[in-house]
Protein backbone atom coordinates (compact mmCIF):
# COMPACT_ATOMS: atom_id res chain seq x y z
CA UNK A 1 0.00 0.00 0.00
CA UNK A 2 1.34 3.65 -0.91
CA UNK A 3 -0.10 6.27 0.96
CA UNK A 4 0.15 9.94 -0.04
CA UNK A 5 2.12 12.52 1.38
CA UNK A 6 1.78 15.97 1.29
CA UNK A 7 4.29 17.59 -0.57
CA UNK A 8 5.70 21.08 0.44
CA UNK A 9 5.28 24.07 -1.87
CA UNK A 10 8.07 26.51 -2.16
CA UNK A 11 8.06 30.00 -2.96
CA UNK A 12 11.53 32.02 -2.94
CA UNK A 13 9.85 35.49 -1.17
CA UNK A 14 11.49 38.25 -3.16
CA UNK A 15 11.11 42.05 -3.40
CA UNK A 16 13.25 44.43 -6.09
CA UNK A 17 14.77 46.42 -2.78
CA UNK A 18 17.45 45.94 -0.50
CA UNK A 19 15.12 45.67 2.61
CA UNK A 20 12.12 43.98 2.42
CA UNK A 21 11.28 42.15 5.83
CA UNK A 22 14.40 41.11 7.40
CA UNK A 23 15.82 45.00 7.82
CA UNK A 24 19.42 45.82 8.20
CA UNK A 25 20.39 42.41 7.27
CA UNK A 26 21.49 43.73 3.93
CA UNK A 27 24.64 44.97 5.46
CA UNK A 28 26.18 41.44 6.58
CA UNK A 29 29.06 40.59 4.63
CA UNK A 30 28.01 38.11 1.49
CA UNK A 31 24.49 39.29 1.37
CA UNK A 32 24.05 40.32 -1.93
CA UNK A 33 20.91 42.68 -1.69
CA UNK A 34 22.25 46.07 -2.62
CA UNK A 35 22.41 44.12 -6.25
CA UNK A 36 18.97 44.19 -6.84
CA UNK A 37 18.80 46.99 -9.29
CA UNK A 38 21.52 44.82 -11.29
CA UNK A 39 19.54 42.45 -13.94
CA UNK A 40 22.57 39.69 -13.27
CA UNK A 41 21.20 39.47 -9.65
CA UNK A 42 17.81 38.69 -11.18
CA UNK A 43 18.89 36.17 -13.45
CA UNK A 44 21.16 34.69 -10.69
CA UNK A 45 18.29 34.35 -8.35
CA UNK A 46 15.89 32.99 -10.43
CA UNK A 47 18.61 30.32 -11.37
CA UNK A 48 19.14 29.46 -8.13
CA UNK A 49 15.55 29.40 -7.66
CA UNK A 50 14.66 26.85 -10.38
CA UNK A 51 17.80 24.53 -9.25
CA UNK A 52 16.17 24.16 -6.08
CA UNK A 53 12.84 23.05 -7.63
CA UNK A 54 10.87 25.91 -6.27
CA UNK A 55 7.48 26.49 -7.27
CA UNK A 56 8.58 30.26 -7.58
CA UNK A 57 9.30 33.67 -7.14
CA UNK A 58 7.22 35.44 -4.90
CA UNK A 59 7.69 38.99 -5.62
CA UNK A 60 6.35 41.60 -3.57
CA UNK A 61 5.40 45.51 -3.47
CA UNK A 62 4.37 48.67 -2.74
CA UNK A 63 3.49 51.95 -4.21
CA UNK A 64 4.27 54.25 -1.61
CA UNK A 65 6.71 54.98 1.60
CA UNK A 66 6.48 53.58 5.10
CA UNK A 67 6.38 57.25 6.55
CA UNK A 68 4.56 57.06 9.88
CA UNK A 69 7.36 56.49 12.12
CA UNK A 70 9.94 58.65 12.89
CA UNK A 71 11.16 61.34 10.77
CA UNK A 72 9.02 59.58 7.88
CA UNK A 73 9.97 58.57 4.52
CA UNK A 74 13.59 60.10 5.62
CA UNK A 75 13.82 56.95 8.27
CA UNK A 76 12.59 54.63 5.61
CA UNK A 77 14.76 55.82 2.80
CA UNK A 78 17.95 55.74 5.30
CA UNK A 79 17.15 52.16 6.03
CA UNK A 80 16.60 51.15 2.33
CA UNK A 81 13.59 49.94 3.75
CA UNK A 82 11.47 49.32 0.60
CA UNK A 83 12.59 52.15 -1.30
CA UNK A 84 14.18 52.60 -3.44
CA UNK A 85 11.56 50.23 -5.04
CA UNK A 86 11.62 48.83 -8.80
CA UNK A 87 8.00 47.30 -10.24
CA UNK A 88 8.07 44.11 -10.24
CA UNK A 89 6.21 43.19 -12.96
CA UNK A 90 9.59 44.33 -15.60
CA UNK A 91 11.39 42.11 -13.59
CA UNK A 92 9.80 38.68 -14.68
CA UNK A 93 10.42 38.39 -18.91
CA UNK A 94 14.17 38.43 -17.54
CA UNK A 95 14.16 35.97 -15.21
CA UNK A 96 11.48 33.62 -17.04
CA UNK A 97 14.14 34.15 -20.65
CA UNK A 98 17.05 32.27 -18.08
CA UNK A 99 14.45 29.61 -16.79
CA UNK A 100 12.18 26.99 -18.20
CA UNK A 101 9.68 25.62 -15.45
CA UNK A 102 10.28 28.40 -12.58
CA UNK A 103 7.07 30.30 -11.67
CA UNK A 104 6.57 33.63 -10.80
CA UNK A 105 4.27 35.12 -8.07
CA UNK A 106 3.56 39.26 -8.63
CA UNK A 107 1.74 41.56 -6.68
CA UNK A 108 -0.35 44.21 -7.87
CA UNK A 109 -2.95 46.39 -6.22
CA UNK A 110 -6.47 46.62 -7.32
CA UNK A 111 -6.64 50.24 -6.13
CA UNK A 112 -5.05 52.87 -7.85
CA UNK A 113 -4.69 51.32 -11.60
CA UNK A 114 -7.66 50.81 -13.72
CA UNK A 115 -7.96 47.20 -14.33
CA UNK A 116 -7.70 47.34 -18.90
CA UNK A 117 -3.58 47.53 -19.14
CA UNK A 118 -2.96 45.46 -16.09
CA UNK A 119 -5.40 42.94 -18.10
CA UNK A 120 -3.29 43.27 -20.69
CA UNK A 121 0.00 43.51 -18.53
CA UNK A 122 -0.49 40.30 -16.93
CA UNK A 123 -2.02 38.28 -20.12
CA UNK A 124 1.49 39.62 -21.74
CA UNK A 125 3.47 37.64 -19.01
CA UNK A 126 1.19 35.00 -19.33
CA UNK A 127 1.97 34.47 -23.10
CA UNK A 128 5.44 35.25 -22.63
CA UNK A 129 6.11 32.76 -19.93
CA UNK A 130 3.90 30.16 -21.28
CA UNK A 131 1.58 30.12 -18.82
CA UNK A 132 4.37 30.83 -15.65
CA UNK A 133 2.59 33.42 -13.96
CA UNK A 134 0.67 34.44 -10.80
CA UNK A 135 -0.77 37.36 -9.47
CA UNK A 136 -0.45 38.47 -5.65
CA UNK A 137 -3.86 40.64 -5.14
CA UNK A 138 -3.43 43.07 -2.69
CA UNK A 139 -5.67 46.75 -1.89
CA UNK A 140 -2.95 48.28 -0.80
CA UNK A 141 -2.43 49.76 3.21
CA UNK A 142 -0.21 52.58 2.81
CA UNK A 143 -1.71 56.43 3.05
CA UNK A 144 1.30 57.74 1.05
CA UNK A 145 0.24 54.91 -1.82
CA UNK A 146 -2.88 56.90 -1.98
CA UNK A 147 -1.33 60.28 -2.31
CA UNK A 148 0.80 59.06 -5.44
CA UNK A 149 -2.46 58.59 -7.06
CA UNK A 150 -4.38 61.71 -6.43
CA UNK A 151 -6.30 60.99 -2.98
CA UNK A 152 -5.93 62.86 0.34
CA UNK A 153 -6.22 59.41 2.02
CA UNK A 154 -7.08 55.51 1.68
CA UNK A 155 -9.77 54.11 0.68
CA UNK A 156 -12.00 52.83 3.52
CA UNK A 157 -10.48 48.62 4.05
CA UNK A 158 -13.83 46.71 3.27
CA UNK A 159 -14.92 49.54 0.27
CA UNK A 160 -11.42 48.50 -1.20
CA UNK A 161 -12.35 44.71 -1.05
CA UNK A 162 -15.67 46.02 -3.60
CA UNK A 163 -13.63 47.95 -5.75
CA UNK A 164 -11.70 44.70 -5.98
CA UNK A 165 -14.30 42.01 -6.72
CA UNK A 166 -15.46 44.56 -9.69
CA UNK A 167 -11.76 45.00 -10.54
CA UNK A 168 -11.94 40.73 -10.44
CA UNK A 169 -15.23 40.77 -12.60
CA UNK A 170 -13.62 42.85 -15.15
CA UNK A 171 -10.86 41.07 -15.70
CA UNK A 172 -12.10 37.60 -15.75
CA UNK A 173 -14.19 38.99 -18.72
CA UNK A 174 -11.21 40.01 -20.31
CA UNK A 175 -9.16 37.27 -19.95
CA UNK A 176 -11.77 34.59 -19.81
CA UNK A 177 -14.45 35.97 -22.00
CA UNK A 178 -13.16 38.46 -24.55
CA UNK A 179 -11.56 35.67 -27.05
CA UNK A 180 -12.23 32.15 -27.47
CA UNK A 181 -9.41 29.61 -27.86
CA UNK A 182 -9.44 29.05 -31.58
CA UNK A 183 -9.55 32.72 -32.36
CA UNK A 184 -6.19 32.89 -33.87
CA UNK A 185 -6.40 31.17 -37.63
CA UNK A 186 -3.25 32.34 -38.97
CA UNK A 187 -3.99 31.20 -42.47
CA UNK A 188 -2.20 32.66 -45.21
CA UNK A 189 -4.32 31.63 -48.05
CA UNK A 190 -7.42 33.07 -46.97
CA UNK A 191 -5.74 36.29 -45.36
CA UNK A 192 -6.92 35.79 -42.27
CA UNK A 193 -4.73 36.28 -39.20
CA UNK A 194 -7.66 36.21 -36.52
CA UNK A 195 -11.52 34.64 -36.55
CA UNK A 196 -13.81 38.47 -35.73
CA UNK A 197 -16.42 36.24 -34.50
CA UNK A 198 -14.24 34.68 -31.75
CA UNK A 199 -13.21 38.02 -30.28
CA UNK A 200 -16.13 39.91 -28.73
CA UNK A 201 -15.78 43.26 -26.57
CA UNK A 202 -16.88 43.10 -22.77
CA UNK A 203 -19.39 46.06 -22.42
CA UNK A 204 -18.38 46.44 -18.12
CA UNK A 205 -20.26 48.97 -16.85
CA UNK A 206 -20.30 48.63 -13.04
CA UNK A 207 -19.71 51.93 -10.16
CA UNK A 208 -16.27 51.86 -10.50
CA UNK A 209 -15.34 50.81 -13.87
CA UNK A 210 -16.69 51.02 -17.57
CA UNK A 211 -14.65 48.69 -19.75
CA UNK A 212 -15.47 48.24 -23.66
CA UNK A 213 -12.89 45.36 -24.75
CA UNK A 214 -12.31 43.52 -26.45
CA UNK A 215 -9.16 42.44 -24.52
CA UNK A 216 -6.11 43.28 -26.43
CA UNK A 217 -4.25 39.64 -25.96
CA UNK A 218 -4.86 36.77 -27.24
CA UNK A 219 -5.19 34.07 -24.01
CA UNK A 220 -2.11 32.70 -22.79
CA UNK A 221 -2.36 29.00 -21.31
CA UNK A 222 -3.42 29.82 -18.23
CA UNK A 223 -5.36 32.76 -19.39
CA UNK A 224 -6.32 33.87 -15.78
CA UNK A 225 -3.28 33.83 -14.21
CA UNK A 226 -2.90 31.69 -10.36
CA UNK A 227 -4.36 34.33 -8.12
CA UNK A 228 -2.81 34.46 -4.87
CA UNK A 229 -3.86 36.74 -1.70
CA UNK A 230 -3.02 37.44 1.93
CA UNK A 231 -5.52 38.47 4.28
CA UNK A 232 -6.80 38.57 7.82
CA UNK A 233 -10.03 40.55 8.01
CA UNK A 234 -13.63 39.02 7.48
CA UNK A 235 -13.96 41.21 4.07
CA UNK A 236 -10.54 39.96 3.02
CA UNK A 237 -11.58 35.70 3.28
CA UNK A 238 -14.78 36.77 1.71
CA UNK A 239 -13.10 37.92 -0.89
CA UNK A 240 -10.64 35.32 -1.14
CA UNK A 241 -13.02 32.59 -0.78
CA UNK A 242 -14.34 33.79 -4.12
CA UNK A 243 -11.39 34.78 -5.67
CA UNK A 244 -8.12 33.47 -4.39
CA UNK A 245 -6.71 29.77 -5.34
CA UNK A 246 -3.73 30.46 -3.04
CA UNK A 247 -4.34 31.91 0.22
CA UNK A 248 -1.25 33.63 2.73
CA UNK A 249 -2.36 32.54 6.14
CA UNK A 250 -2.13 33.75 9.18
CA UNK A 251 -1.89 32.42 12.75
CA UNK A 252 0.05 32.23 15.82
CA UNK A 253 -0.74 28.55 17.13
CA UNK A 254 -1.55 25.33 15.05
CA UNK A 255 -5.50 25.95 16.43
CA UNK A 256 -5.48 29.48 15.16
CA UNK A 257 -3.85 27.95 11.42
CA UNK A 258 -6.37 25.55 11.54
CA UNK A 259 -9.60 27.61 12.05
CA UNK A 260 -8.55 30.01 9.67
CA UNK A 261 -7.92 27.56 7.08
CA UNK A 262 -11.13 25.95 8.00
CA UNK A 263 -13.19 28.94 7.55
CA UNK A 264 -11.91 29.76 4.56
CA UNK A 265 -13.14 26.40 3.03
CA UNK A 266 -16.38 26.34 4.51
CA UNK A 267 -16.95 30.25 3.07
CA UNK A 268 -14.98 29.03 -0.33
CA UNK A 269 -17.66 25.86 -0.16
CA UNK A 270 -20.37 28.13 0.21
CA UNK A 271 -19.39 29.80 -2.90
CA UNK A 272 -19.72 26.85 -4.78
CA UNK A 273 -16.19 25.80 -4.82
CA UNK A 274 -14.31 22.82 -3.67
CA UNK A 275 -12.09 22.97 0.02
CA UNK A 276 -9.49 21.92 -1.81
CA UNK A 277 -9.33 24.46 -4.72
CA UNK A 278 -7.55 26.22 -2.63
CA UNK A 279 -3.94 26.71 -1.22
CA UNK A 280 -2.56 28.00 2.09
CA UNK A 281 0.97 29.04 2.59
CA UNK A 282 2.71 30.81 5.56
CA UNK A 283 5.80 33.07 5.61
CA UNK A 284 8.35 30.60 6.85
CA UNK A 285 11.31 31.36 8.36
CA UNK A 286 14.46 28.84 8.66
CA UNK A 287 17.74 29.22 9.64
CA UNK A 288 19.65 25.77 8.86
CA UNK A 289 23.38 24.19 9.18
CA UNK A 290 24.67 20.96 9.96
CA UNK A 291 24.71 20.86 13.47
CA UNK A 292 22.25 22.32 15.62
CA UNK A 293 25.08 24.72 17.28
CA UNK A 294 26.16 25.66 14.16
CA UNK A 295 22.70 27.32 13.11
CA UNK A 296 21.69 28.62 16.42
CA UNK A 297 25.35 30.20 16.00
CA UNK A 298 24.23 31.26 12.61
CA UNK A 299 21.07 33.13 13.49
CA UNK A 300 22.88 35.04 16.57
CA UNK A 301 25.29 36.26 13.39
CA UNK A 302 22.05 37.25 11.51
CA UNK A 303 20.80 39.02 15.01
CA UNK A 304 23.69 41.58 14.93
CA UNK A 305 22.65 42.88 12.07
CA UNK A 306 19.14 43.40 12.74
CA UNK A 307 17.68 46.44 12.79
CA UNK A 308 15.05 47.60 15.66
CA UNK A 309 14.80 50.89 13.89
CA UNK A 310 14.09 48.92 10.31
CA UNK A 311 11.37 47.00 12.06
CA UNK A 312 9.36 49.84 14.05
CA UNK A 313 9.03 51.81 10.42
CA UNK A 314 8.02 48.72 8.38
CA UNK A 315 5.11 48.23 11.10
CA UNK A 316 4.04 51.62 11.43
CA UNK A 317 4.30 51.87 14.92
CA UNK A 318 2.77 54.93 16.45
CA UNK A 319 5.22 55.37 19.38
CA UNK A 320 8.98 54.40 19.43
CA UNK A 321 9.14 51.38 22.07
CA UNK A 322 12.50 52.15 22.68
CA UNK A 323 12.14 55.23 24.63
CA UNK A 324 9.71 53.41 27.42
CA UNK A 325 10.70 51.61 30.21
CA UNK A 326 10.46 47.49 29.69
CA UNK A 327 7.91 47.06 32.21
CA UNK A 328 5.57 49.55 30.74
CA UNK A 329 2.15 48.13 28.69
CA UNK A 330 1.88 49.36 25.45
CA UNK A 331 -1.85 49.83 25.70
CA UNK A 332 -1.07 52.07 28.90
CA UNK A 333 1.37 54.07 27.26
CA UNK A 334 -1.24 54.33 23.73
CA UNK A 335 -3.56 55.75 26.08
CA UNK A 336 -1.54 57.86 28.22
CA UNK A 337 -0.13 59.47 24.91
CA UNK A 338 -3.65 59.69 23.58
CA UNK A 339 -2.79 57.35 20.47
CA UNK A 340 -5.00 54.91 18.73
CA UNK A 341 -3.99 51.12 19.34
CA UNK A 342 -3.65 51.04 15.00
CA UNK A 343 -0.81 50.13 13.00
CA UNK A 344 0.82 48.02 15.82
CA UNK A 345 -2.02 46.31 16.40
CA UNK A 346 -0.77 44.02 13.04
CA UNK A 347 2.16 42.69 15.56
CA UNK A 348 1.64 43.60 18.95
CA UNK A 349 -1.04 43.12 21.83
CA UNK A 350 -2.21 45.84 23.84
CA UNK A 351 -1.39 44.40 27.29
CA UNK A 352 2.33 43.24 25.59
CA UNK A 353 4.77 44.84 27.88
CA UNK A 354 7.09 47.26 25.46
CA UNK A 355 10.40 44.83 26.90
CA UNK A 356 8.29 41.48 24.92
CA UNK A 357 7.44 43.43 21.73
CA UNK A 358 11.25 44.93 21.69
CA UNK A 359 12.49 41.10 21.95
CA UNK A 360 10.64 39.77 19.69
CA UNK A 361 11.17 42.16 17.06
CA UNK A 362 15.08 41.88 18.39
CA UNK A 363 14.88 37.78 18.44
CA UNK A 364 13.49 37.61 14.46
CA UNK A 365 10.54 35.44 16.64
CA UNK A 366 8.34 34.91 13.70
CA UNK A 367 5.71 32.51 15.93
CA UNK A 368 4.52 29.43 14.55
CA UNK A 369 6.32 28.60 11.57
CA UNK A 370 9.77 29.57 12.50
CA UNK A 371 13.02 27.35 13.10
CA UNK A 372 16.35 27.24 13.40
CA UNK A 373 18.38 23.74 13.49
CA UNK A 374 19.78 20.73 11.55
CA UNK A 375 18.13 19.50 8.59
CA UNK A 376 16.09 16.56 9.87
CA UNK A 377 14.71 19.18 12.82
CA UNK A 378 13.69 21.47 9.91
CA UNK A 379 12.30 18.46 7.78
CA UNK A 380 10.64 17.27 10.75
CA UNK A 381 9.00 20.71 11.79
CA UNK A 382 8.06 21.13 8.11
CA UNK A 383 6.10 17.47 7.76
CA UNK A 384 4.56 18.77 10.91
CA UNK A 385 3.17 22.25 9.55
CA UNK A 386 2.13 20.17 6.30
CA UNK A 387 0.42 17.22 8.34
CA UNK A 388 -0.58 18.98 11.56
CA UNK A 389 -1.49 22.78 10.98
CA UNK A 390 -2.55 21.73 7.71
CA UNK A 391 -0.77 24.13 5.43
CA UNK A 392 0.12 23.33 1.98
CA UNK A 393 3.74 25.33 1.42
CA UNK A 394 5.40 28.31 2.31
CA UNK A 395 7.00 31.56 1.03
CA UNK A 396 10.53 31.49 2.22
CA UNK A 397 11.71 34.35 3.54
CA UNK A 398 15.42 35.33 3.09
CA UNK A 399 17.18 36.57 6.28
CA UNK A 400 20.79 36.23 3.68
CA UNK A 401 20.41 36.79 -0.08
CA UNK A 402 21.55 33.90 -1.14
CA UNK A 403 22.93 32.02 1.94
CA UNK A 404 19.31 31.11 2.80
CA UNK A 405 17.65 29.69 -0.49
CA UNK A 406 21.50 28.03 -0.84
CA UNK A 407 20.85 26.48 2.85
CA UNK A 408 17.36 25.59 1.72
CA UNK A 409 18.15 23.63 -1.38
CA UNK A 410 21.61 22.26 -0.51
CA UNK A 411 20.51 21.50 3.11
CA UNK A 412 16.59 20.88 3.96
CA UNK A 413 15.41 19.54 -0.32
CA UNK A 414 17.21 16.38 0.18
CA UNK A 415 16.09 15.81 3.25
CA UNK A 416 12.06 16.41 2.57
CA UNK A 417 13.27 14.66 -0.76
CA UNK A 418 13.90 11.39 0.67
CA UNK A 419 10.88 11.20 3.04
CA UNK A 420 8.51 11.94 -0.25
CA UNK A 421 8.11 15.37 0.93
CA UNK A 422 9.29 17.44 -2.65
CA UNK A 423 9.68 17.02 -5.85
CA UNK A 424 12.90 15.97 -7.26
CA UNK A 425 11.87 17.03 -10.59
CA UNK A 426 9.30 19.50 -12.28
CA UNK A 427 6.98 17.78 -14.66
CA UNK A 428 7.96 19.44 -18.48
CA UNK A 429 5.87 22.23 -19.85
CA UNK A 430 3.33 22.65 -16.58
CA UNK A 431 1.63 25.83 -15.95
CA UNK A 432 2.19 27.38 -12.73
CA UNK A 433 -1.30 26.05 -11.84
CA UNK A 434 -1.02 22.59 -13.27
CA UNK A 435 2.00 22.56 -10.30
CA UNK A 436 0.05 24.13 -7.67
CA UNK A 437 -3.14 21.85 -8.07
CA UNK A 438 -3.88 17.91 -8.91
CA UNK A 439 -6.77 19.14 -11.66
CA UNK A 440 -4.40 18.71 -14.21
CA UNK A 441 -5.51 21.52 -16.20
CA UNK A 442 -4.33 24.83 -16.80
CA UNK A 443 -7.47 27.04 -16.39
CA UNK A 444 -9.41 28.41 -13.61
CA UNK A 445 -11.69 25.07 -12.57
CA UNK A 446 -15.37 25.69 -13.80
CA UNK A 447 -16.34 25.90 -10.34
CA UNK A 448 -14.49 28.84 -10.11
CA UNK A 449 -16.19 32.44 -10.16
CA UNK A 450 -14.36 33.57 -13.18
CA UNK A 451 -15.14 30.78 -15.02
CA UNK A 452 -18.37 31.69 -16.03
CA UNK A 453 -17.55 34.21 -18.71
CA UNK A 454 -16.05 31.49 -20.84
CA UNK A 455 -19.69 31.48 -21.56
CA UNK A 456 -20.35 34.49 -24.10
CA UNK A 457 -23.83 35.20 -22.49
CA UNK A 458 -22.46 35.81 -19.12
CA UNK A 459 -21.02 38.94 -20.47
CA UNK A 460 -24.43 40.17 -20.55
CA UNK A 461 -25.80 39.34 -17.30
CA UNK A 462 -24.17 41.52 -14.36
CA UNK A 463 -22.88 39.24 -12.13
CA UNK A 464 -23.63 39.99 -7.99
CA UNK A 465 -21.37 41.97 -6.04
CA UNK A 466 -19.45 39.73 -3.71
CA UNK A 467 -20.46 43.15 -0.85
CA UNK A 468 -23.45 45.37 -1.46
CA UNK A 469 -22.03 48.78 -1.85
CA UNK A 470 -24.29 50.11 1.30
CA UNK A 471 -22.89 47.87 3.57
CA UNK A 472 -19.99 50.57 4.05
CA UNK A 473 -19.37 53.28 6.10
CA UNK A 474 -17.32 55.79 5.40
CA UNK A 475 -15.87 54.80 8.79
CA UNK A 476 -14.69 51.70 8.15
C1 LIG B 1 2.98 36.82 2.88
C2 LIG B 1 2.35 38.16 2.70
C3 LIG B 1 2.73 38.96 1.63
C4 LIG B 1 2.18 40.21 1.45
N1 LIG B 1 2.61 40.97 0.42
C5 LIG B 1 2.11 42.21 0.27
C6 LIG B 1 2.61 43.04 -0.75
O1 LIG B 1 3.55 42.68 -1.45
N2 LIG B 1 2.08 44.26 -0.90
C7 LIG B 1 1.05 44.72 -0.11
O2 LIG B 1 0.57 45.83 -0.36
N3 LIG B 1 0.55 43.94 0.88
C8 LIG B 1 1.07 42.73 1.09
N4 LIG B 1 0.61 41.95 2.12
C9 LIG B 1 -0.46 42.48 2.98
C10 LIG B 1 -1.81 41.98 2.49
O3 LIG B 1 -2.06 42.44 1.19
C11 LIG B 1 -2.96 42.42 3.41
O4 LIG B 1 -3.01 43.82 3.48
C12 LIG B 1 -2.79 41.88 4.80
O5 LIG B 1 -2.62 40.49 4.73
C13 LIG B 1 -3.99 42.24 5.69
O6 LIG B 1 -5.18 41.69 5.16
P1 LIG B 1 -6.52 42.49 5.16
O7 LIG B 1 -6.31 43.66 4.24
O8 LIG B 1 -7.58 41.55 4.64
O9 LIG B 1 -6.76 42.94 6.56
C14 LIG B 1 1.17 40.70 2.34
C15 LIG B 1 0.79 39.89 3.42
C16 LIG B 1 1.38 38.66 3.61
C17 LIG B 1 0.95 37.84 4.80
Amino acid sequence: MTTHLKQLHVNLFEMACVSHIVHGMWRAPGNNRHRFGDMSYWLEVAKLAEEGLFDAIFLADVIGTYDRFGDGTAAALREGLQIPNLDPLMLVPAMAAVTKNLGFGVTFSTTYEPPFAFARRMATLDLLTDGRVGWNIVTSYLRSAARNFGLEDEIPHDQRYAIADEYLDVLYKLWEGSWDEDAIVNNVASGIYTNPDSVRPINHDGPNFRVAGPHLVSPGRQRTPVLFQATGSAAGLEFAARHAEVVFIGGQTTEAVRENIARTRARARAHGRNGDDIRFIVMAGIVTDTTQRMAERKLEKYRQYYSVEGALIHAQAEIDLRRYPADARIGDILKREGVAFGNMGRRFRPEQTVGSALHQIASFDEGRFFVVGTPEKVADEIEQWLDIDGIDGINLRQYHTFETARDFIDLIVPVLQQRGRYRTAYTPHETLRERLFTSGQPHLPNRHFGSRYRDPDALKAPAEPLFPQETFSKAS
